[in-house]
C-alpha cells in the first residue's frame, strides 16, 4: 500500500523526493523539492549558503519532519518513518564534521555502526553464545575489510583521536558502509580536507560507487562535484533552480547569478 512511488518505474529509484517543503514559522527553508536518485548514480546537491541543502538532507534522513511532500526509499514511502527505520531501509548518512568516539579504536568505531546484531540482546549471550561468537567474528572481518577499503587498516587498533580531519571522513565512510546502505548521503566530504587526502576520498567514493552504492552529495568544492557527479541539482532559496550534468549547470547563467547573489 505504501508503494505509491516509483510503482510506474522499473526498477524504482533508490531515493524519490516528491513536493517536499519545510517551513520554520513563516520561513520556507525547502520549497516544493522534487527529484529522484537512480541506482548507482552519484547526484550532487549544490547551491549557495542557506539554499536549503542541509535541511533537504535532514528531511531525507528523517531527522526533521516535512511540512508537506513525500519521500521514498527503494519505492517505499518512508515519509512517516523515523531516522532509524530509514537506516534499516538502506539510507546511510555522513556528517560534515564526523565525530568518532575519540578513545575507541578505529575498529571499534566501525563495529559500533552495525545494525541489529544478536549480541545487542544480552540474553542471547546465554542461549546462543556460539551464534554470537560467529556473528562477532563476521562483523570484525567485515569491519577490517571496510577499514582496508578506506585505506585505514594499518591504524585499526589506534584510537580515533589520532586521525586527521580527512582521515575521519574516511573512517566515517567505513562506519556508514557497515550497515550495508543502498544510498549514502555525503555532507561536504571535501570540507577541511587537504589536497592529497581529497584525492583519496574521491577515489574511495568511486570505488564504493563501483560496488553499486548510490550517492547523494552536498559539496561546495566544484572541482570534486564535476569529477564525481553524474548529475547535479542546484538549489537556491529552498527551490530547485536547475539540474543537469556538472558541465551544463556550470554554464547556466542562473547558477552564476545565484552564487553571486548569495555572496553579495
Ligand atoms: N531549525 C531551523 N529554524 C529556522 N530556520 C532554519 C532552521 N534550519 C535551517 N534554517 C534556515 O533554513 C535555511 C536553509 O538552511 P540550510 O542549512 O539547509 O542551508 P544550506 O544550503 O545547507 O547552507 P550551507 O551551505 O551554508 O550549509 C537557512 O536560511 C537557515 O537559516
Amino acid at each position: 500500500m505504501d508503494r505509491g512511488f516509483g510503482a510506474a518505474e522499473s526498477p524504482p529509484a533508490v531515493l524519490s523526493v516528491a513536493g517536499v517543503t519545510k517551513r520554520y514559522g513563516g520561513f520556507v527553508a525547502v520549497d516544493d523539492m522534487t527529484f529522484s536518485v537512480g541506482r548507482g548514480e552519484i547526484l550532487g546537491l549544490i547551491g549557495p549558503n542557506g539554499a536549503g541543502k542541509t535541511t533537504m538532507f535532514d528531511l531525507v534522513a528523517g531527522s526533521v519532519p516535512p511540512s508537506a511532500g513525500r519521500i521514498a526509499i527503494e519505492g517505499v514511502d518512508v515519509s512517516r518513518e523515523g531516522a532509524h527505520r530509514r537506516i534499516r531501509r538502506g539510507l546511510g548518512r555522513t556528517f560534515q564534521i564526523p565525530r568518532p568516539f575519540p578513545d575507541l579504536t578505529l575498529l571499534d568505531n566501525v563495529l559500533l555502526a552495525r545494525q541489529g546484531q544478536t549480541g545487542e540482546r544480552l540474553v542471547m549471550n546465554f542461549v546462543a553464545s556460539g551464534r554470537v561468537r560467529a556473528e562477532e567474528k563476521a562483523a570484525r572481518d567485515k569491519a577490517m575489510a571496510l577499514l582496508e577499503l578506506v585505506l585505514l587498516k594499518r591504524l585499526a587498533e589506534e584510537p580515533a583521536k589520532v586521525l586527521s580531519g580527512g582521515q575521519r571522513k574516511l573512517l566515517e565512510l567505513a562506519r556508514v558502509m557497515m550497515a550495508d546502505p543502498a544510498i549514502i548521503l555525503l555532507d561536504e566530504p571535501a570540507a577541511g580536507v587537504n589536497a592529497t587526502l581529497l584525492e583519496v576520498i574521491i577515489d574511495r567514493i568511486r570505488e564504493i560507487n563501483a560496488r553499486g552504492i548510490t550517492f547523494l552529495l552536498i559539496e561546495h568544492n566544484i572541482d570534486m562535484v564535476s569529477r564525481l557527479c553524474h548529475r547535479v541539482i542546484v538549489m537556491a532559496s529552498g527551490r530547485k533552480l536547475c539540474e543537469g550534468t556538472p558541465d551544463a549547470v556550470a554554464r547556466d547563467p542562473r547558477v552564476v547569478e545565484a552564487y553571486l547573489g548569495g555572496a553579495a
